[in-house]
Order: C-alpha cells, then sequence, then structure tokens
C-alpha cells in the first residue's frame, strides 16, 4: 500500500458499487469502520491475493471461453484492482478471452449479453447534445487515453452496430494491462452511427441506434464533431481510432493526425507489428527487406497499413523512391491483384504506386494462385478475412521457389485466419517462417524434438506502447518515425534473433515488458523530433516513465468530506 492515503467522500453501498475504487473483502478494518461498510462485509479481511486466488477459481469454474469473457466483464465492472491484478497474473492465458478471438462473440452477441453499459455511446439522434454527454462521460478527469470505434469494421467479422463498444473498451483494457494507462484516464466511445447488418436491425434485442448507417458529409460532420470536442476538451489524451471502415480510416486519419496526437491501429498499428516480425524473419534467412517480394492479400486498412509501413522502412533502409520500393510488393483485393485495368475498382484511398502497370504484368489472370506462380513471392501475407484461401497449391508452390516461405496469415478471429499454422508448416516440411493474428498452438519442426513458437503478431504486442510513449512524451502527435522506433525495438527483442527455431515476437505473456520498451524507444523519437510536451528527463528516462505507470494495487484510503 502506497503511503499516501487517498481521501474519499464516497461511502457504503456508492463505495462498493464504484468499480474504480471498490475493494470487497480488502477493505482493511479502519476503513470499514470509517466508510460505514462494516456491517455491509463479512467479517474476514482478505488480502489481494487471496482476492485473485478466488477470483481464479471462479474463473475456472466456466469452461466455455465466451462465459469466462461474460465473467470478466462482471469482475471488471465491480472491482478494477482485482480484475487488472487477476489478468495481470494470468496474461497469456486470459488475453484470447478478453481479445482475439472470444471478444469477436461477445461483440457479435453484445445485444444478448448485455448486462451493464460502460463507456461512451454517441449517435444522430442526440448530436446537438454531443458535448454534453461527452462532458458527462469524462465526469471532471482528464484523460489520457480515448479508444473510439465506428463498429464498421469489427476484427474480420464486419459491421456490428453498438457492439463496437466491446472493441474499444478491450483495447483500452490492453493499454492498461500491457501498457500500465490508469484506467480512470481512458474512455472507449462507439461511435454508433447505425449499422448495415441486417441480423441486427431485424433482431427485436438489437439494442444499438436501430437506423442504417450514416455516410458521406453527414458522417464526416459527426466525426468531426466528435474529434473537435476531444481536442477542445481532452487536448492531452491520444485518440486512438479501432475497426473503422476501409473506406473511412485512412481519409479520418490523415485529416486529423497533424493536430492532434491520432492513431489508427488497423493501420498503423498493424504495419508496425508486421514489419516487426518481418525483420525478425529476415534475419532468420539472412536476407534483406529490399529483396523481399511481398504479396499482400487484402488491400483494406490492415494490408494497405502493412504495405505501407513496410515499403517506408524499406526507403529507410535504402534510400529508394516510393515508386521503386513500391515495385517490391504485388497487392490483391477482392477482384485480383490490383493493376491498372481494374479502374474504378481501385480504392481512392489506395496509393498510387501500389497499383501495377498492365504492360509490367501482361495477363489477364490476376488471381492469387497465377500471381504466386509469377510472382515467387519471398513473404505472403492475409489481411483478407478469407478463411482458407491460402491453399495447399499456392503454398506448396510458394515453396517451390524459395528456402524459407515467410508466411503471415493475419485475419482475425481464428477462423478468419487464410491458413492454419500447422497446414502451411506440414505443407512446407516445417519449412515456413509463421505468424499469426490471433493465438495457435506451436507446431512440430521435423526431425527436432522442440516445437516452433507461432508468433502472435498482432497489433496488441505494440500499440500499447507506442500509445504509452505518445502519452507520456504528451506528444503533439504520433509520427511515422516514432512508429517505426517502437517496431524496432520490438524486433529487436524477437525470440527468432538468438535462435532461428525461436518465435518471430515475443510471446504475448511478455507483452508489458515489451511495449515498455516500445514506450521508450518512443519517447527518445518523440523527443527527438521536437514533438514531446513532456518535460521528459535527459538521463533515466525509464525510471522517469516506470514510475508513471499505473499498477493494479490497493492504496489506502481515508475519509474526507471534499472527497480527491
Ligand atoms: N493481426 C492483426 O494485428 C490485425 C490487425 C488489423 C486487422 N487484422 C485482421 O485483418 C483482417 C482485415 O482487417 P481490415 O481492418 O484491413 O479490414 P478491411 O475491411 O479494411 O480489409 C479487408 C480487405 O479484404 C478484401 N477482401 C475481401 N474479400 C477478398 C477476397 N476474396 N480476396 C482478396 N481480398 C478480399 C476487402 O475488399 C478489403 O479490402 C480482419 O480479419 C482483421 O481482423 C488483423
Ligand atoms: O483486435 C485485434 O485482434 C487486432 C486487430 O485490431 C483486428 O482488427 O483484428
Ligand atoms: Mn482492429
Amino acid at each position: 500500500m502506497s503511503k499516501q492515503p487517498l481521501k474519499l467522500a464516497l461511502t457504503g453501498e456508492a463505495l462498493l458499487d464504484s468499480a474504480r475504487y471498490n475493494k470487497g473483502t480488502a477493505f482493511t478494518e479502519k476503513e470499514r469502520a470509517a466508510f460505514g461498510l462494516r456491517g455491509r462485509l463479512p467479517f474476514a479481511v482478505n488480502t489481494l491475493e487471496q482476492q485473485v486466488e478466488r477470483a481464479y477459481a471462479q474463473y475456472k469454474d466456466h469452461d466455455v471461453a465466451i462465459r469466462q469473457n461474460a465473467f470478466l466483464q462482471s469482475l471488471k465492472a465491480q472491482n478494477w484492482t482485482l480484475f487488472y491484478a487477476l489478468i495481470t497474473r494470468h496474461l497469456e492465458e486470459m488475453f484470447p478471452v478478453i481479445y482475439t478471438p472470444t471478444e469477436a462473440d461477445a461483440i457479435a452477441n453484445y445485444s444478448h449479453l448485455f448486462r451493464r453499459s460502460e463507456g461512451l455511446f454517441l449517435s444522430p439522434p442526440s448530436v446537438d447534445n454531443m458535448e454534453k454527454d461527452f462532458l458527462d462521460a469524462c465526469d471532471g478527469r482528464v484523460l489520457d487515453l480515448i479508444v473510439v470505434s465506428d463498429a464498421e469494421a469489427i476484427l474480420g467479422i464486419g459491421d456490428q452496430g453498438s457492439g463496437g463498444i466491446g472493441i474499444s473498451s478491450a483495447k483500452a483494457v490492453i493499454y492498461t494491462l500491457a501498457a500500465g494507462v490508469d484506467p480512470a484516464k481512458a474512455l472507449a466511445v462507439t461511435l454508433d452511427v447505425g449499422t448495415n447488418n441486417e441480423k441486427l436491425l431485424k433482431d427485436d434485442l438489437y439494442i444499438g441506434y436501430r437506423e442504417r448507417r450514416l455516410h458521406g458529409r453527414p458522417y464526416d460532420d459527426f466525426v468531426d464533431k466528435f474529434v473537435g470536442l476531444v481536442r477542445k476538451h481532452q487536448s492531452k489524451a491520444l485518440l486512438h481510432f479501432e475497426d473503422f471502415g476501409v473506406s473511412n480510416a485512412q481519409r479520418l486519419l490523415q485529416r486529423h493526425r497533424d493536430t492532434h496526437p491520432i492513431f489508427n491501429d488497423d493501420i498503423q498499428g498493424t504495419g508496425a507489428v508486421t514489419l516487426a516480425a518481418l525483420q525478425a524473419a529476415i534475419s532468420v534467412t539472412s536476407s534483406k527487406l529490399q529483396d523481399q517480394r511481398i504479396v499482400v492479400f487484402g488491400a483494406g486498412s490492415a494490408g494497405l497499413g502493412i504495405a505501407r509501413q513496410l515499403r517506408d522502412a524499406m526507403r529507410v533502409a535504402t534510400g529508394l523512391s516510393k515508386e521503386d520500393a513500391a515495385k517490391r510488393f504485388w497487392l490483391i483485393d477482392k477482384y485480383g491483384l490490383i493493376k491498372e485495368s481494374l479502374g474504378d475498382k481501385i480504392r481512392d484511398d489506395l496509393d498510387s504506386e501500389f497499383i501495377r502497370r498492365e504492360d509490367d504484368w501482361g495477363t489477364d489472370e490476376n488471381q492469387l494462385a497465377e500471381v504466386v506462380k509469377r510472382v515467387k513471392p519471398t513473404v505472403l501475407i492475409g489481411t483478407s478475412t478469407q478463411p482458407g484461401s491460402f491453399t495447399e497449391g499456392i503454398i506448396k508452390e510458394m515453396a517451390k521457389h524459395v528456402e524459407r516461405p515467410i508466411i503471415f496469415p493475419l485475419s482475425n478471429p481464428t477462423r478468419l485466419h487464410e491458413v492454419q499454422p500447422k497446414d502451411a508448416n506440414a505443407w512446407t516440411n516445417g519449412k515456413a517462417l509463421i505468424a499469426t493474428g490471433s493465438p495457435f498452438h506451436p507446431v512440430d519442426i521435423p526431425g527436432k524434438s522442440k516445437k516452433y513458437v507461432i508468433a502472435e503478431c498482432n497489433n496488441a504486442l505494440i500499440y500499447p506502447g507506442l500509445g504509452l510513449g505518445t502519452i507520456l512524451s504528451r506528444s503533439k502527435k504520433m509520427t511515422d518515425k516514432m512508429i517505426i522506433a517502437g517496431a524496432q525495438k520490438l524486433a529487436e527483442l524477437a525470440p527468432a534473433l538468438k535462435d532461428p527455431d525461436d518465435a518471430l515476437l515475443t510471446p504475448f505473456g511478455d507483452a508489458a515488458k515489451v511495449n515498455f520498451e516500445v514506450a521508450l524507444a518512443v519517447i527518445d523519437q518523440a523527443v527527438e523530433e521536437g514533438v514531446a510536451d513532456a518535460d521528459v528527463p535527459k538521463t533515466d528516462r525509464r525510471k522517469w516513465a516506470e514510475a508513471q505507470l499505473w499498477k493494479p494495487e490497493y492504496v489506502e484510503y481515508e475519509y474526507s468530506a471534499q472527497g480527491l
């Protein structure tokens, strides 16, 4: 317990009902007397460790992941300290329950599983009250972090309407678990601008705004109004965009990123974690980034974000022009290879240098199998949401031409992966260097007794650190160089660098450690670029940063009628 007691005015039921301050059976006798709790609690005073032990046993009583998710969700509504302490102690085990893949089911069934609301919901009918609603949700707090989704493209499961609050709050929880962001300084938001999901529109129990999605100018005005409020009232808070539709994601990022610290996780976080995994893979193959031939299957937010991040890293490494670096990429979307003849089927946000010239290609055949046959890629990345699209034929064709094919099926949740790691491993005789978007079990290495650990190439391995670095340095914006610095740090920490048979990325159990290192790299870069507003010390930044992390521990309370 910290030496300085916290002064609180909340008493009795109100204190027990406050997830932020509640300690349950861990209230001391002195606190029970001071806050009117003595008769409201059973006699024994527990330690946090005892509470964690009890909660873990209760968690284990549920054997279905979605029930475990519901259990953790209700624990979060009761006692933040216990919730975060429990998950921190079982991070690797519980990550898939609070995040991909289980969170996808919780979001898809949001209206049916609903118990208690959290975060902020904003919808068009109350647009005129947006400022008041926003301020009510902030409740006088100065925030460090706001995570917002409009729920149009949740993971790979599409439009989820008001269920989108689930991804905003899961991403915010991970900021706390993996980067020590104080949950009291974070806000999860969903811009519930309607849904085009027929299933939800027809569901009597749907609890969102039951209209078709806002689009065009009214949509932009709505989002701009929200961003304007963030800028006005929470000018220091990092604004994290999550799972927006591809036609909006890039545009909104470009529009706002120079005027506020803004980050799009699907574009930038995914680009950064994939760059780190690829750096580790090419260190195993002893090749260079600029020598790769990279096929990206699914050129949406994630696919394009990855292509851009890898292209820019190539440019930094070699001084190549954008155009020349882009020649190492073949992007495929639902109409096949993205080439000139697709005309207006090519989305406006696609960088022109990624569009293959017709005379470069010279055939009408433009599907993945053909592209792999002709291009002989060294790297194959899946961000298409199309399960099984990396077929045995395609993987074997790839493996004919490269000794160690680098294969990253990244579509979440688990069931949407383009290939199962065990298949990619078997079809390449254990030669494939694999990373996936969701967690998978290790696979056999032919002729060896040890297993090949599949790296989880999920943006959660880096976004908390990118965010923490931006928050602590109070940067005016999150620059490309800050993101590259974070990715480089993550790459340096890859287990494969020490042992080529080991994973391409750090395991998620160490997410807090690596994200902290990422944050330090981001802070250094922010200071160097002159975008940091905080008084960052010249020396011992590690200690300075560490002292600011929130930890799930109880502090002693003292009653004061004035409160905090
Ligand atoms: N591992 C990670 O960290 C991570 C991060 C972000 C997204 N993702 C996953 O990547 C997937 C895509 O996410 P997104 O945000 O880019 O979504 P998105 O909707 O922006 O992109 C998906 C793209 O795939 C294309 N596509 C659809 N069918 C196709 C087909 N048959 N062939 C080729 N392309 C096809 C779509 O046209 C679209 O451009 C999701 O499953 C998501 O969960 C993973
Ligand atoms: O949420 C995740 O698991 C990663 C990513 O942001 C995604 O959209 O799939
Ligand atoms: Mn996402």
